[in-house]
């Protein structure tokens, strides 16, 4: 609730501030989600823990859930049912799960039959379900997209989806508050992504871990909802928890009229209190980063790693201009993995294929820019010869505009694919994937080893770049297709007519429906006592992490990201375990389902317990919990870095495991003894890290919350569930602060909350 503004508070800090429904000693606080988007691969396990211990989903009227990633993209003229339409036997049953899923729950649900089907992170935005002010959560990383509306909006694993869902709260610790500001005059041709790809270049990957950001500037100010959603979305390849931008007249106009946006009286209340969510006068940050928009040019990334840019003029780096060996080792193994010699001009790149979508940049905005090249490139335009490109709107909704706009024709007769929504070729969970040593542009975010298919190799760049690298054939300067000849050919090209987006939100916005006869009979049993008590019986629970010995597993690569750890492919389970072929598989294994020489191949490491890194920035990227359940089907339960990404090192803990930090050299260390097959002995209790070579051992912090349950093997959900009091008072006030905040079709019924039988090891 509004605390008297004692001194100047950062946007993150006033709505962080909104939201606390408890903190203790240590801050370790319980704040309220206002909004949940939920999609097909990281809720499985989350609905079958509810079911478990007899939980309905508290809030169904504030939930949203669609599928996304497994979904073909292919016309949809012949679907009659998913299990019929989801070819492949796994995605299929991700698919229908959730079908299942979000009728026993209750829950809304935009399926393919629905035009508002989409990307999680596109439909949000576009329903008006994201709004200012709110917390927003969805099991997916680039939930931070939503922060451009002026919210504080992140990714979160399966179990905390789970707690989400029982208990529309969150256990958070509040972050450190970052600012990256961008001032000055954009050059041609550059876009909000070459902006973001621009910003994690000069910040890395590791960036923004810990941090939220606040985009501010000129430049961020100059930019409309769509731009805003690209840059808010990649805040996670900055390794930030969230990024944010401060909601203005661009944001209301976007959001007026939108279906679930508040509407009369109703705008005008949430509107006045939204104006006041900017970062006051003189309020601190802890991290300031200044960027003159003069600097970027139209950027494109040459390896692995979304910090790996470099502007189109430019060349692929060479390792041997480096002297910091760490530095040098990463960027020999991404040339080796992207096929690329050192100082070829990235202008001379050749692809092979474009992909023109994912959340990133599948907006009706997006799609313009690229159509635009098409037209500046003149009647004949056409894609080079060898190149497939495949078009994919982020939304059905995108894609009616599009279509009500002309831009489908544009790109037909350019020889261009069009296609249904879904995340496609972004990742490698559906059917659109790249081949082994395929090489794309791509408009989406993340260009890890294997991303878009295994061995597949990703360049990242905006739209309009995509489409110029399209037409040539090769990774291109934009600026080649812009000027007055390009002008001129628009003068005289295709008239594309602007549509208004509201003219497709016309759908009815209806209650949620009510959950079915299964889901309340398991709620009426866990009310009676008769469900299993969920602090032991739940899938959702936690073993007690003590002391672990074993055998350590040494790496030494740098940004291990979490589609290394568990690649895409190995998402689509229901349960959470299954997973031990999934880690590290593109590394283990060959094309032929080989072993490779890789270090859990090796004897002793067959039977590491734990993995000692040392290099930084351990588990970035994706949200997926099933990166810590690989490991943790593979015996290891520990993994010792200089450095985690938040996401990750979250999922971590909840699964029992413990993640603990120590110096670069410290790793480097253990990580010399652990290549002599040496043991390890991790101590939580004592929080230190003991040595079979008989060296002193090494001490270690850790929070001392997740100390606390990891040592005594506590579930989160049931103890927060004891704050029901407190969740229901904060409810109360909520409706009367934020009434648009109950979301659509709210009828304010209560909401009945399972009561948990409580131990004596529930001591919050
Ligand atoms: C599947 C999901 C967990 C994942 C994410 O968190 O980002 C996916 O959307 C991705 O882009 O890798
Ligand atoms: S990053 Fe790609 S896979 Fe992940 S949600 Fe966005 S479009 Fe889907």
């Amino acid at each position: 609730m509004p605390a008297p503004v004692a001194q100047p508070k950062t946007l993150y800090d006033k709505i962080w501030d909104d939201h606390v429904i408890d903190i203790d000693e240590n801050g370790q606080a319980l704040i309220y989600i206002d909004r949940h988007l939920v999609h097909e691969v990281t809720s499985p396990q989350a609905f079958e823990g509810l079911r478990n211990a007899g939980r309905p989903v508290r809030r169904p009227d504030c939930t949203l859930a669609t599928v996304d990633h497994n979904i073909p993209t292919t016309s949809r003229k012949n679907y009659t049912t998913t299990e019929k339409f989801v070819a492949q036997p796994d995605s299929r049953a991700q698919c229908t799960t959730l079908e299942e899923n979000v009728k026993d729950f209750g829950l809304t649900y935009f399926g393919l039959t629905d035009r508002r089907q989409g990307i999680v992170h596109v439909i949000g935005p576009e329903e008006g379900f994201t709004l200012p002010g709110i917390t927003c959560v969805c099991g997916d990383s680039h939930t931070s997209t939503h922060g451009a509306f002026g919210s504080l909006a992140f990714g979160i694993g399966t179990s905390e989806v789970e707690h989400v869902l029982a208990t529309q709260t969150l256990l958070q610790r509040k972050a450190k508050n970052m600012r990256v500001t961008v001032e000055g005059t954009l050059n041609e041709g550059v876009t909000s992504k070459d902006v973001v790809l621009h910003i994690i270049g000069v910040i890395g990957t590791a960036g923004g871990t810990g941090c939220v950001i606040e985009f501010a500037g000129s430049v961020v100010r100059g930019f409309s909802m769509e731009a805003r959603m690209s840059m808010c979305n990649m805040s996670i390849e900055g390794g930030a928890r969230a990024g944010m931008i401060a909601p203005d007249e661009i944001t209301f106009n976007y959001l007026r009229n939108r279906p679930l946006a508040p509407k009369g009286e109703v705008w005008d209340r949430a509107e006045a209190y939204w104006r006041t969510l900017k970062t006051d006068e003189g309020a601190k940050f802890d991290v300031e980063v200044n960027i003159h928009a003069e600097d970027i040019v139209p950027t494109v990334t040459w390896g692995t790693s979304p910090q790996d840019v470099v502007p189109i003029t430019g060349k692929v780096p060479d390792p041997a201009n480096y002297t910091d060996p760490s530095k040098k080792a990463a960027i020999e193994r991404a040339l080796k993995y992207m096929d690329l010699a050192p100082n070829t001009p990235m202008e001379e790149v050749k692809i092979d294929k474009v992909f023109i979508g994912s959340c990133t940049n599948s907006r009706i905005e997006d799609l313009r820019s690229a159509a635009k090249i098409i037209i500046a490139a003149g009647p004949e335009a056409h894609v080079a010869e060898g190149v497939y490109v495949m078009v994919v709107p982020g939304s059905g909704l995108v894609k009616q505009q599009a279509e009500a706009e002309g831009l489908d024709a544009v790109f037909k007769r350019a020889g261009f694919d069009w296609r249904e929504a879904g995340c496609s070729m972004c990742l490698g969970m559906n059917e659109d994937q790249l081949k082994p040593g395929e090489r794309c542009a791509s408009t989406s975010n993340r260009n890890f080893e294997g991303r878009q298919g295994p061995g597949g190799r990703t360049h990242l760049l905006s739209p309009a770049m995509a489409a110029a690298a399209a037409l040539t054939g090769h990774l291109t300067d934009v600026r080649r297709f812009l000027g007055a000849d390009a002008e001129a050919k628009i003068a005289s090209g295709p008239k594309l007519k602007l549509a208004n987006p509201t003219e497709f939100l016309t759908d009815p916005v209806l209650p949620p429906p009510e959950p079915t006869k299964k889901a309340a009979d398991a709620v009426s049993a866990a009310a009676a006592g008769d469900a299993p008590l969920p602090s032991t019986e739940s899938s959702s629970k936690v073993e007690k992490f003590t002391v672990l010995k074993g055998i350590a597993a040494p790496l030494h690569v740098e940004n291990i990201d979490t589609d290394m750890i568990a690649p895409a492919r190995f998402l689509k389970v229901l349960k959470r375990t299954g997973l031990k072929h999934a880690l590290f598989a593109n590394l283990r294994f060959d094309a032929n389902g080989q072993p490779t020489d890789f270090v859990l191949n090796r004897e002793p490491y067959t039977h590491a317990k734990i993995l000692v890194c040392d290099k930084h920035n351990f588990g970035c990227g994706s949200s997926r919990e099933h990166a810590p359940w690989a490991l943790k089907d593979f015996g290891i339960m520990c993994v010792i870095a200089p450095s985690f990404a938040d996401i990750f090192k979250n999922n971590t803990f909840q699964n029992g495991m413990l993640p603990v930090v120590l110096s670069e050299e410290q790793c480097a260390e253990l990580a010399q003894e652990a290549e002599q097959g040496l043991e390890l002995e991790v101590d939580l209790e004592k929080q230190e890290v003991r040595r079979a070579s008989g060296k002193p051992a090494f001490p270690f912090q850790v929070d001392v919350f997740r100390r606390h349950r990891l040592l005594n093997g506590l579930d989160d959900i049931a103890l927060t569930l004891q704050k029901a009091p407190q969740i229901e008072e904060f409810e109360a006030r909520r409706s009367q602060l934020w009434p648009w905040l109950d979301g659509f079709g709210y009828k304010g019924k209560k909401i009945p909350l399972s009561a948990p039988k409580l131990t004596n090891k529930m001591d919050w």
